[in-house]
């Protein structure tokens, strides 16, 4: 129908961003920085004030000064009411609870978007078939943004590319329009599958780099485990459906180098004190609430693999480090005790 045709290539005016984490937090001024109108709800109500009345959430992203276009609330109806698209912002093993109570306040035909990189553990479903379900929209309706986007990095105004990936590419260029600005490039796809897969596996991958960087490894182990990394999680991709050459792309090989290579990812900081030899709980409380969702989803991606029959062999001992007392080091030893074979 034309009329349809028209919403979904309408770029979104208005946009509320429900979470103000660092990531929420950081896309949000993106689009207020594209020319967005932009509403960002926050769990707590002092954020939202702090962020009104300070312009800067001291909490996550010290020292950034967020534009004037930009409001926060911590109320989900005020934030969602009159808008075009709906940025879903939270951690993704929070992500149902947390939009079944959105769902009767969603307008009825914004685009949802997902940024959160994470596989469901009770489901083993990716984020946008968990969005689908439970506001009750046609995939279409389902947008996710992915790539090597480390939060503070944007918020510094540093040059990033990313990729705006929905199954109509109507609505993935009218996003794309939405949160293009000078620092920040976002390329359109249609392979939901393989840039959610991508973004859920790289954070599992990072543990595995951070937990190397800990035992004292150099660039030759963690380029290894990156190359690797990616070999399992194209294989795993393309079993489920994915384009290959999505896994060469920014949202692949991209977040998957920015994320195994850098001090500021929360994954590749979370392995790194395991491989240094700290349990899980000392990690946990070190990461000060904010969420390595590798932790979690490398056991949900383990399943996933299991149930499709496809090896992943750094992913298990990632998994086996967090979940089942096997050491990083030894993990390290199994690994290249594998069976040889070509690559
Ligand atoms: N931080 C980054 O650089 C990037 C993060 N992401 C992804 O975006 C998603 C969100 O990440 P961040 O904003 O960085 O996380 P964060 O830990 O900084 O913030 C999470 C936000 O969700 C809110 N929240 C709402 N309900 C919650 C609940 N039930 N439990 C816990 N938190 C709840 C928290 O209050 C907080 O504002 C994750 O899936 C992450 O992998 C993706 C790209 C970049
Ligand atoms: O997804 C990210 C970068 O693209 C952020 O990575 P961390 O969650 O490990 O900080």
């Amino acid at each position: 129908m034309p009329e349809q045709a028209d919403q979904n290539g309408r770029v979104p005016a208005k946009v509320a961003v429900l979470g103000a984490g660092s990531w929420g937090t950081t896309f949000a001024k993106v689009l207020a920085d594209a020319g967005t109108d932009v509403t960002l709800w926050a769990r707590r109500t002092e954020v939202a004030e702090e962020i009104n009345s300070t312009r800067v959430n001291a909490g996550y992203l010290p020292g950034i000064v967020l534009p004037q276009r930009l409001r926060a609330t911590d109320d989900a109806a005020e934030a969602m009411h009159g808008t075009d698209a709906v940025v879903l912002a939270v951690p993704s093993q929070t992500l149902r609870e947390n939009l079944a109570g959105w769902q009767p306040l969603l307008p009825e035909r914004a685009t949802l978007v997902s940024l959160a990189k994470g596989v469901e553990l009770s489901t083993l479903k990716r984020m946008s078939e968990v969005v689908s379900e439970v506001a009750d929209v046609a995939m279409e309706q389902v947008a996710v943004v992915s790539g090597p986007n480390l939060a503070r990095e944007i918020a510094a105004e540093q040059p990033t590319a990313t990729v705006v990936a929905c199954n109509d590419h109507d609505r993935a260029v009218a996003l794309q329009q939405a949160c293009s600005t000078p620092y920040f490039r976002p390329y359109t796809n249609t392979d939901l599958v393989g840039i959610e897969l991508a973004g859920a596996c790289k954070n599992v991958i990072a543990l595995a780099c951070g937990m190397a960087v800990g035992l004292g490894y150099g660039h030759n182990t963690m380029s290894s485990l990156i190359t690797r990394g990616l070999a399992e999680t194209t294989r795993l991709g393309v079993a489920l459906g994915a384009e290959p050459m999505t896994f060469a792309g920014l949202a692949g090989l991209g977040d998957l180098v920015a994320t195994c290579m850098s001090p500021l990812s929360r994954n590749r900081t979370f392995g790194e004190r395991l491989g240094r030899g700290e349990t899980l709980a000392q990690a946990q409380d070190a990461a000060h609430g904010q969420v390595a969702e590798g932790v979690k989803s490398c056991s949900s991606i383990r399943q996933l693999a299991a149930r499709t029959g496809v090896e992943m062999p750094i992913t298990d001992v990632v998994h086996r480090v967090c979940h089942e007392g096997l050491e990083p080091g030894p993990a390290a030893a199994e690994l290249l005790g594998r069976e040889r074979k070509a690559e």
